[in-house]
């Protein structure tokens, strides 16, 4: 007995097992059970929390972005839509986090599906709201359009990932290649330093974490012989600072596409002048701060 899933087929034992512990073919380098009886992957696990430092950090730094009085209460209209943007994306990007936790806690069939499920929607909730007008295909107009042909592209992408599982998280990861090409789009004329040292930033962390997702899965018998079986973790935390940064820049480039009369400008929290820091959208009442990009 079985079930069709998208053309692939499903034995009534694997169903029945999906939310077992190890039920997923899925297994990080990290040694099982090192830690704790409970919990699979212990440091995978602890480290996909990260994320709820970062993220309340960046929620709270949209604050004074939502606020700005000094402009017509349209404008502050306007830009209310434009932080609701960003907040949607963060609340996608926390429900994704708590998978990733069960999925590691658990390495469960139903975990891993949870975990890059989410990640996809994640993404489609991004390029819904932030994909540049200007590279939208031709036959498309405008950005409702654009958006409900990228609800059925997930759609389908959702049922069609069940076909090939083990397969999801590498098509996953080619979304990082295209977000590159479409930043470097984006960038070609930009003469802002701060866009471009945070383009620069978002790219390097970006790359130190998909080199330690690839190192993970590849090279996990040198690990183990090294006794460092924390690569997994270590891309759970760069790359949540990658999709700080990335995120905050394509919303920056967003709104000085789609709104430049609110003269958007970047500023790094705590402190505007050190090499790294929080990345947040400002509102300049003066013209000095137009937009470069
Ligand atoms: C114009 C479009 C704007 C889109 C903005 C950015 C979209 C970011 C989307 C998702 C982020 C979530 C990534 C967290 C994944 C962590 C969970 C995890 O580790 N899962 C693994 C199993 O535990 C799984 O194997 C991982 C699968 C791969 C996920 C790849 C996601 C692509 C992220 C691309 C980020 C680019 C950052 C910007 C660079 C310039
Ligand atoms: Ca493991
Ligand atoms: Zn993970």
């Amino acid at each position: 007995m079985g079930a069709v899933v998208a053309g692939g087929f499903y034995s009534s034992e694997k169903i029945a097992n999906a939310f077992a512990y190890e039920s997923s073919e899925l297994d990080w380098c990290e040694d099982n059970y090192r830690y704790s009886e409970h919990v699979v992957e212990y440091f995978n696990t602890v480290s996909s929390f990260f994320f709820f430092i970062v993220s309340p950090i960046m929620l709270y730094l949209m604050h004074p972005y939502a606020k700005e009085r000094s402009l017509g209460i349209h404008v502050v209209w306007i830009m209310m839509i434009f932080v609701g943007k960003s907040i949607l994306f963060h609340i996608t990007s926390f429900c994704s986090r708590v998978f990733s936790a069960y999925f590691h806690m658990t390495l469960s069939f139903v975990g891993q599906m949870l975990d890059e499920l989410s990640i996809l929607w994640v993404l489609a909730v991004g390029y819904a709201v932030w994909f540049p007008r200007k590279l939208f295909p031709s036959f498309i107009k405008d950005r409702s359009t654009f958006s409900r042909l990228v609800l059925l592209i997930t759609v389908i992408t959702t049922a069609s990932s069940f076909v090939k599982p083990t397969a999801n998280a590498y098509a996953l990861n080619c979304f990082g290649l295209h977000l590159l090409y479409t930043l470097a789009v984006e960038m070609k004329c930009c003469t802002d330093q701060k866009a471009l040292r945070l383009a620069k930033l978002s790219v390097a962390l970006w790359v130190l974490a998909i080199s330690c997702w690839i190192s993970d899965r590849l090279c996990c018998s040198l690990w183990q012989r090294l006794n460092f079986c924390y690569l997994h973790g270590i891309w759970h935390i760069l790359i949540v600072m990658a999709v700080a940064y990335g995120s905050t820049l394509i919303a920056y480039l967003d709104a000085s596409n789609e709104i430049p009369y609110s003269l958007p400008g970047l500023q790094y929290w705590p402190c505007d002048k050190w090499a790294v820091g929080f990345p947040h959208i400002v509102l300049s009442s003066s013209p000095k701060t137009q937009k470069r990009c």
